[in-house]
């Protein structure tokens, strides 16, 4: 399988076809043959579309294509040498080019430090495409949730949005009618309500989990990533818990998400550049008719998944799950089978490997910090007991559980850059000027890091969202009741995040409940200390690189309890 999934934030297409923020061109292939493969080149797709059955390319053709190319990256960066001068301040770039060579692998962090020099909103040209930089949670507000008429759309990513998903995938779509009905359906099954019908399910596959780690502790990142998929399976279709070895309809949906993230890496497709070119009859243009293919073939796997329900249901066989929610409020949400079924379907892929990517942030923070986790172990016992699992119920009682789940997610954000936007119309803000068409990058990685709102902010340190006795502090304004930006702002916000706050409360408490999670040692029985800050930038995720740990059942009845609540 291919280990290149969709990076939350990994989708700035640019016309120059060149590395910018939020691409990681470090990933694996996978068995998508567009990107690495000859007829991804911009080369290969000119000769792609003008070649017919047998023939050569035409060369006067391509001579054509060249000049327009020429033509269009002329005008845009005449128009852009005039905008840039009302933007934001920019880090000096160079000509024509701009900032487009001074992006590393990891951008937050030059990002952070460009906040510091430039402020808390800069602009960037990369190569004439405007891009601006949210660096702090007060014009983050300001621009996403108070001007979110102009600040709601995303990127056009025709490959991946329009071809491969049919313009249905709610991530990518425009800020439309569409997605309006999209997101209405998604929030219905997915609010703070609809999901305490999942807890029930999430308990018995937060014992799933701990099982696993038990059993074969040495894989529990594989454990992980196998528990957030079947727990967002679970709430999305009401399928059975996944079995151990996983299943391999999650590799065809991760393959799915694969798919569109390279789709959307940049000079990946010369469609994103001529916009047009996407009438092409799919005779003369091989990459679209690929893309139909799988948008095709994907389609009948996501129908096939919402007919399985919708027979369940009428057999009163159908677990509480979003699918159920639309097949029984069709009509109140008015969307065609197709687009509830790949509604459905891409919910999964945007849930399971961003909520495993969290899991695997928690097991570093215990790795690096022993004293936090025997402070959560001694609340979960003091509330639980040693005779039963952690539920839901005991929710409120355990603030150092919520509080940990929050501090997670702002030590190391899994997208630390979010999901990329653009703005919809010109606009002014605190007398700069930002043009339509501008793609707007969320620093969530500096602003969780706001040393104002979170001093000390390279530790990891739950008690920060906790007042002197130990109860949850009212939440930091501009963070959506969650004291972290990490799951987005305004409109756009994460649409799972209650989903994934419940998976990540249930899986930690049990885990802690069950487990002590200890630092592993070396052939000299010295302790081995994971990086704090080594991170893999996976497409969907960044993650911890993987490191070891011992994980330790806490007391012998630990094994026998959790199978008795797994059934
Ligand atoms: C650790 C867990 C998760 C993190 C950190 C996360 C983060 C994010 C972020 C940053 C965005 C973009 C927000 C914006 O543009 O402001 C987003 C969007 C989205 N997330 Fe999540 N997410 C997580 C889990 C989930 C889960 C479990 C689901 C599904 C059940 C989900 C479904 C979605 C969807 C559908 C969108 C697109 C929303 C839209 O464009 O309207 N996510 N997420």
């Amino acid at each position: 399988m291919a280990n290149h999934t969709l990076h939350h934030l990994a989708f700035l297409p640019h016309p120059s076809g060149l590395q910018v923020p939020g691409f990681s061109l470090s990933s694996s292939s996978s068995d998508f043959p567009f990107v690495p493969t000859e007829s991804s080149s911009i080369m290969g797709q000119l000769s792609s579309i003008i070649t017919v059955g047998e023939h050569s390319p035409t060369w006067w053709a391509i001579g054509v294509l060249i000049v327009s190319l020429a033509v269009k990256i002329t005008i845009t960066l005449i128009n852009g040498y005039r905008t840039r001068r009302l933007m934001p301040p920019s880090p000096p770039g160079l000509p024509l080019l701009g900032n487009v060579f001074q992006l590393p692998q990891f951008q937050w962090h030059r990002f952070t430090e460009w906040k510091a020099q430039y402020g808390d909103l800069f602009s960037l040209n990369l190569a004439g495409q405007p891009v601006i930089v949210v660096n702090s949670i007060d014009v983050a507000t300001d621009l996403f949730d108070k001007r979110s008429t102009i600040y709601s759309d995303r990127p056009p990513f025709i490959m991946a949005s329009e071809i491969l998903t049919g313009g249905i995938f709610i991530a990518f779509s425009k800020y439309g009618e569409l997605w309006r009905k999209l997101r209405r359906a998604a929030h219905e099954g997915f609010n703070v309500r609809a999901c305490e019908d999942y807890q029930p399910l999430q308990e018995k596959e937060s014992a799933r989990l701990v099982n696993h780690m038990l059993e074969e502790p040495d894989n529990w990142d594989d454990h992980l990533k196998r528990s957030a998929a079947s727990t967002v399976l679970c709430a999305t279709y009401g399928w059975l818990p996944l079995g151990k070895e996983g299943d391999p309809l999650v590799e065809t949906i991760n393959n799915l998400m694969h798919r569109l993230v390279q789709a959307c890496l940049p000079g990946a497709f010369l469609v994103e550049i001529f916009p047009s070119m996407k009438h092409l009859p799919t005779w003369m243009a091989k990459w679209k008719r690929d893309g139909l293919e799988y948008h095709r073939k994907d389609s009948i796997m996501f129908e096939g998944f919402m007919n399985d329900a919708k027979d369940k249901k009428e057999k009163g066989t159908l677990e509480p799950c979003f699918a159920g929610t639309l097949i029984e409020d069709e009509k109140k949400y008015a969307l065609t089978k197709k687009e509830a079924a790949w509604l459905a379907g891409t919910v999964f892929g945007a849930g399971a490997e961003t909520t495993a990517a969290a899991l695997s942030v928690f097991m570093l923070s215990m790795t690096l910090y022993p004293e936090v986790m025997k402070k959560a172990q001694a609340q979960i016992d003091a509330v639980v007991g040693r005779d039963r699992m952690p539920t839901f119920a005991d929710r409120e009682e355990l603030p150092y559980i919520t509080a940990i789940v929050k501090e997670l997610h702002r030590w190391r954000p899994v997208g630390p850059l979010g999901l990329p936007r653009r703005t919809m119309k010109d606009d002014w803000y605190n007398g700069y000027f930002i043009p339509a068409g501008t793609l707007v990058i969320a620093n969530c990685w500096a602003m969780n890091r706001d040393p104002k709102l979170f001093p000390d902010f390279e530790e990891f340190r739950p008690e920060r969202y906790l007042d002197a006795s130990g109860k949850l502090l009212e939440p930091i304004a501009g963070t959506h009741l969650q004291g972290h930006v990490t799951y987005g702002f305004g409109r756009r916000i994460c649409v799972g995040m209650n989903l994934a706050n419940q998976a990540l409360f249930i899986d930690i408490a049990s885990m802690l409940w069950a487990t002590s999670i200890e630092r592993a040692l070396d052939s000299d029985g010295r302790p081995v200390i994971p990086s704090r800050t080594d991170c893999l930038d996976e497409g969907l995720v960044v993650r911890p690189v993987p490191f070891q740990c011992v994980i330790k059942p806490r007391g012998a009845n630990v094994p026998s309890l959790v199978q008795s609540t797994m059934q």
